[in-house]
């Protein structure tokens, strides 16, 4: 082998998504992302998911059929790096012919944070919330609920345990923006203005939904879009959202 090709080897670290273990980052995303489909989730390629392990980030390609991605097509980012990854020697795996997520410097905001994996849904549930909450409370509202029994799967803030039946639940909303990345302000300024916030919903795009663990990213999504949808109807029937 000529060096060059040597290198484009060592540089593409194969070994990285290969495990024989369901629970390793480059088999669960794949298997997130065709659950999250069949709930609706990431439809139509938008949305995705990423997930912090040691001192690599794994990440799914952007634009591709998210039910289908295999574990080959899942890119390395080293840990901690540049916010957003201006050029290739950031990633220490690149699949030839596929592009990383859109979502990615938005994805390292929430790792910067603390998150070890970070979901983005473009439920309607999501969207139809940021348009309820911006017709009844205007462009700076957030979206709150409370009395509701699946609150309790929310986090009140890193170390203050989870919401209590009783207590108020808060999501902010950021404005969209033509360009996914274009987001990263937002959702940074959202993270300082609300920084127990495990969660930022995007106007007439979806969420970003981060959480310890795995396990957290996805319960959490699955409690907030849970009341989501139980907002809606709610609404619908003319039921207030707070007690
Ligand atoms: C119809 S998808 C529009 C772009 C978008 O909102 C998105 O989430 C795409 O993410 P990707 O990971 O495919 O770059
Ligand atoms: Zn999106």
């Amino acid at each position: 082998m000529c060096a060059d090709a040597e290198k484009t080897v060592a540089v593409n670290n194969d070994h990285l998504v290969q495990s024989d273990d369901p629970e390793h980052p480059a088999n669960l995303i794949p298997a997130l992302c065709r659950n999250f489909y069949n709930w609706g989730w990431v439809t139509g390629t938008g949305g995705g998911t990423s997930i912090r392990q040691g001192d690599h980030i794994f990440l799914a390609p952007s634009g591709v059929q998210k039910e289908l991605i295999k574990p080959e097509n899942i890119f390395v980012i080293q840990w901690p790096t540049t916010k957003y990854p201006a050029t290739e020697r950031n990633y220490i795996r690149r699949p030839l012919a596929l592009k990383p997520s859109d979502c990615t410097p938005l994805f390292l905001t929430a790792f910067e944070h603390g998150a070890a994996c970070c979901i983005h849904t473009h439920s309607q549930w999501a969207v139809l919330i940021t348009l309820l909450v911006e017709r009844e409370k205007g462009p700076d509202g957030c979206f709150e609920i409370n009395n509701i029994e699946q609150i309790k799967g929310i986090p009140k803030g890193r170390g203050k345990g989870y919401h209590g039946y009783h207590d108020t639940l808060s999501v902010p909303i950021i404005e969209n923006t033509p360009f996914e990345e274009d987001l990263t302000s937002g959702l940074e300024a959202a993270m300082n203005k609300y920084p127990d916030t495990y969660a930022v919903l995007v106007r007439r795009h979806g969420i970003y939904v981060w959480g310890d663990t795995v396990a957290k990213a996805k319960t959490q999504c699955e409690s907030l879009d849970y009341l989501f949808k139980l907002a809606v109807e709610m609404h619908k029937l003319g039921l207030p959202w707070i007690k």
